[in-house]
Protein backbone atom coordinates (compact mmCIF):
# COMPACT_ATOMS: atom_id res chain seq x y z
CA UNK A 1 0.00 0.00 0.00
CA UNK A 2 0.85 3.38 -0.65
CA UNK A 3 2.74 5.22 2.26
CA UNK A 4 0.08 7.97 1.95
CA UNK A 5 -2.49 5.87 1.81
CA UNK A 6 -1.40 4.26 5.05
CA UNK A 7 -1.14 7.32 6.95
CA UNK A 8 -4.65 8.81 5.73
CA UNK A 9 -6.17 5.79 6.81
CA UNK A 10 -5.31 6.04 10.16
CA UNK A 11 -6.58 9.66 10.43
CA UNK A 12 -9.42 9.79 13.43
CA UNK A 13 -12.46 10.71 11.09
CA UNK A 14 -11.37 10.01 8.14
CA UNK A 15 -13.49 8.55 5.20
CA UNK A 16 -12.27 6.43 2.24
CA UNK A 17 -14.56 5.42 -0.86
CA UNK A 18 -14.49 1.73 -0.54
CA UNK A 19 -13.48 1.10 -4.24
CA UNK A 20 -9.98 -0.65 -5.58
CA UNK A 21 -10.02 1.55 -8.49
CA UNK A 22 -8.83 4.11 -6.99
CA UNK A 23 -7.29 5.56 -3.47
CA UNK A 24 -9.88 8.51 -2.23
CA UNK A 25 -10.43 9.98 0.75
CA UNK A 26 -12.66 12.74 2.68
CA UNK A 27 -11.62 14.59 5.89
CA UNK A 28 -14.56 16.79 6.88
CA UNK A 29 -13.36 20.22 9.20
CA UNK A 30 -10.11 20.05 7.34
CA UNK A 31 -9.92 23.84 7.97
CA UNK A 32 -12.20 25.83 10.04
CA UNK A 33 -14.83 28.35 8.95
CA UNK A 34 -12.05 31.37 9.56
CA UNK A 35 -9.36 30.04 7.80
CA UNK A 36 -11.82 29.05 4.88
CA UNK A 37 -12.81 32.67 4.98
CA UNK A 38 -9.23 34.25 4.78
CA UNK A 39 -8.09 32.13 1.88
CA UNK A 40 -11.75 32.76 -0.10
CA UNK A 41 -10.58 36.54 0.92
CA UNK A 42 -7.21 35.79 -0.88
CA UNK A 43 -8.53 34.13 -3.88
CA UNK A 44 -10.98 37.46 -4.35
CA UNK A 45 -8.09 39.48 -4.36
CA UNK A 46 -5.55 37.89 -6.54
CA UNK A 47 -7.29 35.63 -9.37
CA UNK A 48 -6.49 35.57 -13.08
CA UNK A 49 -8.23 32.75 -15.94
CA UNK A 50 -7.52 29.21 -15.11
CA UNK A 51 -4.82 27.29 -17.30
CA UNK A 52 -4.67 23.78 -18.56
CA UNK A 53 -2.21 21.56 -18.08
CA UNK A 54 -1.43 19.28 -21.77
CA UNK A 55 -3.88 21.56 -23.31
CA UNK A 56 -6.77 20.45 -25.64
CA UNK A 57 -7.38 23.71 -26.93
CA UNK A 58 -10.87 24.09 -25.65
CA UNK A 59 -11.84 27.30 -24.08
CA UNK A 60 -14.75 25.84 -22.42
CA UNK A 61 -12.46 22.54 -20.71
CA UNK A 62 -11.92 24.76 -17.53
CA UNK A 63 -13.54 28.19 -16.94
CA UNK A 64 -12.41 29.06 -13.46
CA UNK A 65 -10.15 31.67 -11.92
CA UNK A 66 -6.79 30.63 -10.20
CA UNK A 67 -4.90 32.42 -7.58
CA UNK A 68 -1.07 31.35 -7.27
CA UNK A 69 -0.53 32.50 -3.09
CA UNK A 70 2.97 33.71 -2.40
CA UNK A 71 5.08 31.45 -0.88
CA UNK A 72 6.36 34.37 1.58
CA UNK A 73 2.92 34.42 3.46
CA UNK A 74 2.96 32.71 6.90
CA UNK A 75 -0.99 31.91 6.78
CA UNK A 76 -0.43 30.21 3.52
CA UNK A 77 2.97 28.25 4.86
CA UNK A 78 0.85 26.84 7.83
CA UNK A 79 -1.68 25.27 5.63
CA UNK A 80 0.38 24.57 3.34
CA UNK A 81 2.21 22.83 6.13
CA UNK A 82 -0.82 21.53 7.43
CA UNK A 83 -1.38 19.66 3.96
CA UNK A 84 2.00 18.12 3.97
CA UNK A 85 1.56 16.70 7.75
CA UNK A 86 -1.82 15.16 6.72
CA UNK A 87 -0.45 12.90 3.80
CA UNK A 88 2.69 12.51 5.82
CA UNK A 89 4.51 13.93 2.47
CA UNK A 90 8.13 16.04 3.12
CA UNK A 91 7.38 20.11 2.47
CA UNK A 92 8.92 20.67 -0.95
CA UNK A 93 7.46 17.58 -2.65
CA UNK A 94 4.66 19.81 -3.92
CA UNK A 95 3.78 22.93 -6.41
CA UNK A 96 2.81 26.10 -4.61
CA UNK A 97 -0.51 26.60 -2.99
CA UNK A 98 -2.93 27.50 -5.32
CA UNK A 99 -6.85 28.82 -4.95
CA UNK A 100 -9.68 28.32 -8.04
CA UNK A 101 -13.12 30.22 -7.84
CA UNK A 102 -15.89 29.01 -9.93
CA UNK A 103 -18.99 31.85 -10.53
CA UNK A 104 -22.06 30.59 -12.18
CA UNK A 105 -21.40 28.62 -15.38
CA UNK A 106 -18.14 28.12 -14.37
CA UNK A 107 -16.34 24.47 -14.67
CA UNK A 108 -13.38 21.85 -14.72
CA UNK A 109 -14.21 19.53 -16.77
CA UNK A 110 -13.39 15.62 -16.75
CA UNK A 111 -10.13 15.64 -16.78
CA UNK A 112 -6.81 14.17 -14.63
CA UNK A 113 -4.93 15.26 -12.86
CA UNK A 114 -1.42 14.10 -13.26
CA UNK A 115 0.86 14.74 -16.95
CA UNK A 116 -0.35 12.48 -19.99
CA UNK A 117 2.72 10.41 -20.18
CA UNK A 118 4.48 11.00 -23.27
CA UNK A 119 2.85 14.82 -23.40
CA UNK A 120 5.19 17.74 -23.55
CA UNK A 121 4.39 19.09 -20.43
CA UNK A 122 5.92 16.25 -18.90
CA UNK A 123 8.76 16.26 -20.52
CA UNK A 124 9.43 19.35 -19.16
CA UNK A 125 8.35 18.68 -15.32
CA UNK A 126 10.73 15.79 -15.96
CA UNK A 127 13.52 17.69 -15.33
CA UNK A 128 12.24 19.45 -12.55
CA UNK A 129 9.55 18.40 -9.97
CA UNK A 130 8.51 15.07 -11.89
CA UNK A 131 5.25 13.79 -12.60
CA UNK A 132 2.21 14.52 -9.88
CA UNK A 133 1.44 12.13 -6.83
CA UNK A 134 -1.26 12.90 -5.17
CA UNK A 135 -3.85 15.53 -4.91
CA UNK A 136 -5.20 17.03 -1.82
CA UNK A 137 -8.16 19.71 -2.40
CA UNK A 138 -10.10 21.81 0.41
CA UNK A 139 -13.82 23.26 -0.20
CA UNK A 140 -13.58 26.67 1.36
CA UNK A 141 -17.56 26.78 0.82
CA UNK A 142 -20.73 25.37 -0.53
CA UNK A 143 -22.13 27.49 -3.32
CA UNK A 144 -25.82 27.37 -3.15
CA UNK A 145 -26.39 25.01 -6.41
CA UNK A 146 -23.68 22.44 -8.32
CA UNK A 147 -20.11 22.99 -7.96
CA UNK A 148 -19.81 19.00 -7.09
CA UNK A 149 -16.72 17.26 -8.19
CA UNK A 150 -17.86 13.65 -9.78
CA UNK A 151 -15.38 10.95 -10.34
CA UNK A 152 -16.77 9.08 -13.21
CA UNK A 153 -15.08 5.54 -13.16
CA UNK A 154 -16.18 5.08 -9.45
CA UNK A 155 -19.69 7.28 -10.21
CA UNK A 156 -18.90 8.79 -6.98
CA UNK A 157 -19.81 12.65 -6.56
CA UNK A 158 -18.60 14.84 -3.75
CA UNK A 159 -20.76 17.54 -2.82
CA UNK A 160 -18.40 20.61 -1.56
CA UNK A 161 -18.82 21.30 2.39
CA UNK A 162 -16.89 24.15 3.99
CA UNK A 163 -13.75 22.55 5.64
CA UNK A 164 -13.82 19.30 3.92
CA UNK A 165 -10.58 17.81 2.59
CA UNK A 166 -10.76 15.10 -0.61
CA UNK A 167 -8.07 13.45 -1.45
CA UNK A 168 -6.46 10.87 -4.38
CA UNK A 169 -3.19 9.20 -5.54
CA UNK A 170 -3.17 10.03 -9.18
CA UNK A 171 -0.75 6.94 -9.72
CA UNK A 172 -1.05 2.90 -9.24
CA UNK A 173 1.04 1.20 -7.06
CA UNK A 174 3.19 0.58 -9.59
CA UNK A 175 3.78 4.35 -10.20
CA UNK A 176 1.68 4.66 -13.15
CA UNK A 177 -0.73 6.86 -14.16
CA UNK A 178 -4.21 5.91 -12.79
CA UNK A 179 -7.39 6.85 -15.53
CA UNK A 180 -10.00 6.39 -13.05
CA UNK A 181 -8.72 9.31 -10.85
CA UNK A 182 -10.83 10.72 -13.63
CA UNK A 183 -12.72 13.96 -12.29
CA UNK A 184 -15.59 16.99 -13.30
CA UNK A 185 -15.33 19.87 -11.39
CA UNK A 186 -19.16 20.88 -12.24
CA UNK A 187 -20.51 24.02 -12.61
CA UNK A 188 -22.12 25.99 -10.38
CA UNK A 189 -25.66 26.73 -10.70
CA UNK A 190 -25.61 29.18 -7.93
CA UNK A 191 -23.07 31.20 -5.55
CA UNK A 192 -19.31 30.98 -6.09
CA UNK A 193 -17.31 27.67 -5.28
CA UNK A 194 -13.98 28.29 -3.70
CA UNK A 195 -11.13 25.76 -3.09
CA UNK A 196 -8.06 25.51 -2.49
CA UNK A 197 -5.45 23.12 -4.33
CA UNK A 198 -2.49 21.61 -3.56
CA UNK A 199 -0.49 19.17 -6.03
CA UNK A 200 2.25 16.39 -4.23
CA UNK A 201 5.04 15.85 -6.93
CA UNK A 202 7.64 12.93 -7.45
CA UNK A 203 10.68 14.85 -6.49
CA UNK A 204 11.42 18.40 -4.83
CA UNK A 205 9.70 21.55 -6.41
CA UNK A 206 12.43 24.26 -7.55
CA UNK A 207 12.79 27.10 -5.08
CA UNK A 208 12.77 30.48 -6.53
CA UNK A 209 16.46 31.96 -6.06
O1 LIG B 1 -13.16 22.07 -8.37
C1 LIG B 1 -13.22 20.85 -8.35
O2 LIG B 1 -14.17 20.25 -7.85
C2 LIG B 1 -12.13 20.06 -8.98
C3 LIG B 1 -10.88 20.87 -9.20
C4 LIG B 1 -9.85 20.10 -9.92
O3 LIG B 1 -10.07 19.02 -10.34
C5 LIG B 1 -8.51 20.65 -10.12
O4 LIG B 1 -8.27 21.84 -9.81
O5 LIG B 1 -7.63 19.91 -10.61
FE1 LIG C 1 -8.30 18.05 -11.04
Amino acid sequence: MNQTSEILRAVPGMQRTPTPKLELFRLRGFLDADECERLMQMIDANRQPSTQSDDNGDPTYRTSETCYFGSGDAFIAEVDRKLHDLLGIPEGFSEPLQGQRYEVGQEFKNHTDYFEPGGADLQKRNQTAGQRTWTAMVYLNAPEAGGATRFKAIKKTVVPERGALLAWNNLKPDGSPNFSTLHHGMKVRAGTKYVITKWFTERPWPRSA
